[in-house]
C-alpha cells in the first residue's frame, strides 16, 4: 500500500519568526510546509507547483498578498488562500473573502485557529491531492456538490434563468467561509437557500442551527446567542449552551437579521470580529467556529440609513449577498412549484397526490401571490383539505368566481387553513375583519402551546397542522415562544 500524499501548503510571510511559527506547527499536524518572504518568491513557487492550501500575511515587502489571490483566481487554480490581516481591520478580512479567499485570521494569530482553519480549507477541496488533475484544469468550479448539498438544491424548485443562476451561486459560495447575506421577500424561499449554503458546503456533516432574531424576547437574546452559565440570572436553572456554540463546526443562520436590536447588533459584531465568545456569566472565552449565514426581507441598506441597523455590521454580513427573487419574477415557475409542493404536502401527511386540473393552475396563475411559494403553499393546503376528488379543481381554492376571494396576502391564506372561529354575534361586526381573525387564532395557538408545554410539534399536531404551518402561524402573529424548544428542525 502506498503512504498517503501529505498535503502542501505554502506560507508567505515576511517576519522569519512568525514564518517558522507557522512552519513549525503545520509540519508537526503532518503537511509539506515551504514558505516564502515576499510575492516575488511565492509566485515562484506557484510557477513550479500545485500546493492545497496558500496562507499569506496581507502586507509584504512587495505588495498585498491579496495580489496572489487574484492571480489565482485569474489562473481558476484550486489552492484554497487563508490570509492574515491585522487585528482590527475589518477592511482587508472583508475584501480577502471577497477576493476569494476561503477564510481569514487575526494577528496575532492563534495557532489553534490556524491548525482549524488549514483543516478546514483541506476539508472543503473537493478532490483530495492523489486525484487532483493537473494544474491550469479548472476543476473545483465544476465538481459536483456533496449528495446532501445536491438533494439540498433539487429542493429549490424552478427552472427560470434567475432560479438556475441561484443554484449556481449557492454551489460556488459553499466552498469558502465568507459570510453570506440572502435578500429576498417572505416566503421567496431564505431559509431553504440557507440550508443548501450550509449542505453544500464542507461544513455539511455539521449543526445547521436556524435562528429567528426577531422572534426572542430582549432579555433573553445574549443568552440565547452566546449561551449562559446556571445562576447568571434570574431563570437561569441550568447551563445553556447558546446558538454559536451549538452550531461548532457547522452553519448559523440569523434569520430576520434586519429585527436584531441595536444593542445586540454591537455584541454581534464583536463576536465575528473577536471570533471568541463568553458565555453571560462565565469566566472563560471559548473560539467560535461557525459559517455565518443571514437573511432578511427587509431593506438593510436603508436600515443602516436611518440607523436602526450598524453599518459596520451590514459590511460583515454582506461579504458575499444572494438574492431570492419574488414569484411574480418568475411566474414560468409556478406550475413545477404548483406540482412539487403537491408532491411535498401530500408526502408529509401520507395522501395520495392529486392531480391538478388546467382550471385550478389558471386560477393559481391569476394570483397575485405576493405572499410567494409559502402562499402557494398555503393555498394548494387549503385546497387538499377542501377536495374531495383525485383532481384539484379551482373550486377547491374557495369561490374562484369572484375574485375579491382571491389570496391576496399571506396573512388571508393562512386565517384559511384553522378552523375561523364563529364570530361572537354579542360583540357585534368587528371594524377590522383581519385584526379580528388574527387575534382568534393568535389565542387558539397560544393555547395549544400552553397546553403542550410549548412543543411546536405536538401543538401542531393537536391544531392539525405540520410543524412547518405552526412554525410560520407563529411568527406572523409574532407569538413568543422559548426558543430552545425541542421541536425546532
Ligand atoms: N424555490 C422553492 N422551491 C420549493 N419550495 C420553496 C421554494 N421557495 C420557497 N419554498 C417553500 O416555501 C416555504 C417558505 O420558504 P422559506 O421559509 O425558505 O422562505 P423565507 O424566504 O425564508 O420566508 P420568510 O422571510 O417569511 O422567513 C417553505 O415551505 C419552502 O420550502
Amino acid at each position: 500500500m502506498t503512504a498517503p500524499t501529505p498535503t502542501s501548503i505554502l506560507v508567505v510571510d515576511d517576519e522569519p519568526d512568525l514564518r517558522t511559527l507557522y512552519e513549525l506547527t503545520l509540519l508537526r499536524e503532518g503537511h509539506e510546509v515551504v514558505s516564502a518572504p515576499d510575492l516575488t518568491q511565492a509566485r515562484e513557487w506557484l510557477a513550479q507547483r500545485h500546493f492545497d492550501v496558500l496562507i499569506t500575511d496581507m502586507r509584504l515587502p512587495d505588495g498585498l498578498g491579496l495580489e496572489l489571490l487574484r492571480e489565482l483566481g485569474a489562473d481558476q487554480r484550486t489552492e484554497k488562500s487563508i490570509v492574515i490581516t491585522a487585528y482590527g481591520s475589518a477592511e482587508n478580512a472583508v475584501e480577502a473573502l471577497k477576493t476569494g479567499a476561503f477564510d481569514y485570521l487575526t494577528k496575532p494569530v492563534d495557532l489553534k485557529q490556524l491548525r482549524a482553519a488549514v483543516t478546514a480549507a483541506l476539508q472543503s477541496q473537493r478532490y483530495p491531492s492523489a486525484m487532483r488533475p493537473p494544474l491550469g484544469d479548472a476543476v473545483l468550479r465544476s465538481a459536483p456538490p456533496p449528495p446532501a448539498g445536491v438533494q439540498a438544491l433539487a429542493r429549490i424548485v424552478g427552472t427560470s434563468g434567475c432560479m438556475v443562476q441561484i443554484r449556481n451561486r449557492i454551489e460556488k459560495v459553499a466552498t469558502s467561509m465568507a459570510p453570506v447575506l440572502i435578500l429576498g421577500e417572505s416566503g421567496t424561499g431564505k431559509e431553504l437557500v440557507a440550508r443548501a449554503v450550509h449542505e453544500c458546503s464542507h461544513r455539511a456533516s455539521g449543526p445547521f442551527v436556524a435562528v429567528n432574531c426577531g422572534a426572542i424576547p430582549e432579555n433573553l437574546i445574549e443568552a440565547e446567542f452566546f449561551g449562559a452559565r446556571k445562576g447568571a440570572f434570574t431563570g437561569a436553572t441550568q447551563d445553556r449552551e447558546g446558538y454559536f456554540l451549538a452550531a461548532k463546526g457547522g452553519t448559523l443562520f440569523l434569520d430576520e437579521i434586519g429585527d436584531l436590536p441595536l444593542q445586540m447588533q454591537a455584541k454581534l459584531l464583536r463576536v465575528i470580529q473577536e471570533r471568541r465568545v463568553r458565555p453571560l456569566g462565565g469566566v472563560q472565552e471559548e473560539a467560535v467556529d461557525v459559517r455565518l449565514v443571514s437573511a432578511t426581507h427587509r431593506d438593510l441598506a436603508a436600515l443602516v440609513k436611518s440607523g436602526e441597523f450598524r453599518q459596520d455590521l451590514f459590511y460583515r454580513l454582506n461579504v458575499i449577498s444572494l438574492r431570492t427573487p419574488a414569484l411574480r419574477e418568475r411566474r414560468e415557475d409556478l406550475s413545477e412549484l404548483a406540482h412539487a409542493l403537491l408532491q411535498r404536502i401530500c408526502s408529509e401527511s401520507g395522501q395520495p397526490v392529486p392531480e391538478l386540473s388546467d382550471t385550478a393552475l389558471a386560477w393559481l396563475q391569476a394570483c397575485e401571490l405576493p405572499g410567494n411559494v409559502r402562499e402557494l403553499e398555503n393555498l394548494l393546503q387549503r385546497a387538499l383539505a377542501l377536495s374531495s376528488g383525485a383532481v384539484l379543481q379551482a373550486d377547491d381554492f374557495g369561490d374562484t368566481s369572484d375574485t375579491a376571494m382571491r389570496p391576496e396576502s399571506p396573512s388571508t391564506t393562512a386565517a384559511f387553513s384553522v378552523p375561523t372561529p364563529a364570530p361572537d354575534p354579542a360583540a357585534g361586526i368587528p371594524p377590522d375583519l383581519q385584526t379580528y381573525l388574527d387575534d382568534q387564532e393568535r389565542q387558539v395557538l397560544l393555547k395549544a402551546l400552553k397546553e403542550t408545554d410549548f412543543n411546536r410539534t405536538a401543538a401542531a399536531a393537536r391544531l392539525g397542522l405540520n410543524l412547518r404551518q405552526m412554525r410560520y402561524r407563529i411568527q406572523r402573529l409574532g407569538i413568543a415562544t422559548p426558543a430552545d424548544g425541542d421541536d425546532e428542525t
